[in-house]
């Protein structure tokens, strides 16, 4: 790798080798500024480098290297505490790595977010790879390390949390982990459990988690007081998109208070929306478990005349699943998601496309995902805007709603008598335990965590960017939602498997209808990348 440059004030330059002393260089406020909003909590390092200060203003850090190399980096305990005394990391006594060539990260290795570029394209925005460092800043009969899941469900929490508890166990000789019991409301109210690699031997094969859960009750400082009071310097924090804010804040007031206390986050959610990671754990499980569903909806159509079989699927926001599901099983012949509006009455609306395809195929399947259609429910019911515990709008069971839309129209109608099957599958869908491959994804995720943890990195989540286990830190992943992009190839492969229609009428022809999010990985001859045209919805008026 080329030399790589730390913007500031002073245009210091410093390598990356160099990197992890920055904050006893004087390295002033960053000039530049990315793309963020105003909650971010990542931060520029080496501003207030003298120990127990903090920085006044944290800003995201930076470092720009040649040929449009970009690494959004995470913080480190030495951005903000200096002299902290180092330790050879112990794995390399550990006669399971001690054959591993190159087992230690080099220092400069980073990953690149987008892996498609033309030949001109600047080297982009990259992240700082996960992994097992030379050094580290913890020796093992000194962390006590906290482990705690907020939000819903998903599976493979159990998995997560036993190697959490057993890497830093058998690859760092740790002893002291608690698990925070009932989210994150648990650090002041409620006792904590001992974790040892024997408890949780066979957690991995059972749903939910082992610590119990909560939505709300994320109070930043009476959590950071309890993990002062109870000793606590590595705080794993396994959550959705709500947890990971949570744990931004966590991070903010710990480093504010100059605490050597490590916030790592990792990413849960069964609906695969949080942004910069490839997929979320328990994604895989919850898409195979769905299968199930779709097939009972499926055998349950075909064996009636005119039977359609509605199945209803998790997706608050963002229809991965739906789209997953329908994609795996090919016996879907609509998919409905949130990113995608459509309509029920008139030329090319859901009624006419049913009609015709059970005129040609005698039955059909419907697949919806929880949050689609919610506007359309709203405009014909009267709803209230409830929310829960932790801000999320509740939703209506648009499941239910439009199985009683498809028969009313068709008793009005009186074209064709039809069968209609419900099937609600939501929540039977997330509290299994994980699949084999996620089994094995939610492993690295937890060793990667521990590693960064243990090598003096904080303030990130752990996660993986393009196949490679890496450290994101917290406001690229709170900055925004991880959608469908209904403008992208993986939709348009859905509706060519599908044959349903797009709900886009003549709009989609029409760009003055189509808002586009801010094209971020623009390529350099002006076409966009696969992922990065947003298209919004724009077809409520239809
Ligand atoms: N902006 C925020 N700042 C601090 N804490 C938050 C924030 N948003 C949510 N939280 C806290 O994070 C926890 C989990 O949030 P939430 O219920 O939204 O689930 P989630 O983590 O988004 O998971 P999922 O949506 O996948 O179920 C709650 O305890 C909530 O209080
Ligand atoms: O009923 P709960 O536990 O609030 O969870 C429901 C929500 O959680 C999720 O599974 C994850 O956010 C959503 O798909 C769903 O809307
Ligand atoms: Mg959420």
């Amino acid at each position: 790798m080329g030399s790589v440059t730390v913007s500031n004030k002073k245009s210091q330059t410093t390598s990356l080798n160099n990197y992890n002393n920055l904050a006893t260089a004087p390295v002033a406020n960053k000039t530049e500024s990315v793309t963020t909003n105003n909650n971010c909590n990542g931060w520029i390092g080496g501003e207030g480098a003298s120990a127990m200060t903090s920085a006044p203003n944290p800003k995201p850090k930076i470092v720009y290297g040649t040929a449009g190399y970009i690494l959004e980096d995470v913080p480190h305990f030495t951005d903000y505490i200096s002299d902290l005394p180092t330790y050879p990391n112990p794995l390399q006594d550990n006669p399971a790595y001690s054959v591993v060539k190159q087992y230690f990260v080099h220092v400069d290795d980073s990953v690149p977010q987008k892996v498609v570029v033309h030949k001109d394209s600047e080297r982009g925005v990259h992240f700082r790879r996960a992994g097992p460092r030379q050094k580290v800043y913890f020796e093992s009969d000194e962390v006590k390390a906290a482990i705690v899941t907020c939000g819903g469900l998903c599976p493979g929490l159990n998995t997560v949390i036993r190697e959490l508890v057993c890497g830093l166990h058998h690859m760092y000789g740790v002893k002291s982990v608690l698990g925070i019991e009932g989210g994150y409301r648990g650090f002041y109210a409620r006792n904590t459990i001992n974790l040892t690699p024997k408890c949780v031997n066979d957690i991995h094969k059972r749903g939910g988690t082992v610590l119990g859960t909560s939505r709300g009750g994320h109070d930043t400082n009476k959590i950071v007081d309890s993990i002062q009071d109870r000793g606590i310097n590595q705080v794993y924090i396994i959550g959705g998109d709500g947890t990971q804010r949570g744990a931004a804040a966590i991070f903010e007031e710990v480093r504010r208070r100059g605490l050597k206390v490590a916030v790592v986050g990792i990413p849960k959610t069964i609906d695969n929306d949080i942004p910069v990671i490839d997929k979320s754990f328990g994604f895989d499980t919850a898409v195979e478990e769905a299968q199930r569903a779709i097939n009972a909806a499926h055998v349950e159509a075909e064996s009636v005349e005119n039977g359609i079989g509605v199945v209803k699927l998790m997706g608050r926001y963002s229809g991965f699943i739906a789209m997953y599901a329908t994609l795996a099983s090919r016996d879907v012949d609509c998919c409905l998601i949130p990113e995608s509006p459509f309509y029920l009455e008139g030329p090319g609306g859901l009624f006419e496309y049913i009609e015709k395809r059970l005129k040609e195929n005698g039955h059909m399947v419907i697949v919806i995902a929880e949050g689609a259609g919610q506007e359309l429910m709203s405009e014909k019911m009267q709803t209230m805007n409830k929310q829960d515990a932790s801000g999320n709008k509740l939703l209506q069971d648009v499941g239910l709603w439009i199985s009683q839309e498809i028969k009313d129209h068709f008793a009005r109608e009186k074209t064709m008598a039809i069968t209609l099957k419900y099937i609600d599958p939501t929540y039977m869908i997330r509290a299994i335990p994980s699949n084999a491959s996620d089994n094995v994804y939610c492993t690295l995720l937890a060793q990667s965590a521990v590693h960064g943890a243990m090598a003096g990195y904080t303030g990130y989540t752990s996660g993986l960017v393009n196949g490679r286990q890496t450290y994101i830190p917290f406001y690229r992943i709170n900055e925004n939602r991880n959608h469908v992009v209904i403008t992208d190839r993986m939709w348009a492969r859905l509706l060519s498997s599908t044959n349903q229609p797009s709900f886009l009428g003549d709009k989609c022809h029409n760009k003055d209808n189509v808002e586009e999010e801010e094209p971020l990985n623009q390529l350099p001859n002006g076409d966009l990348s696969d992922d990065t045209l947003k298209v919004k919805k724009e077809i409520s008026s239809i």
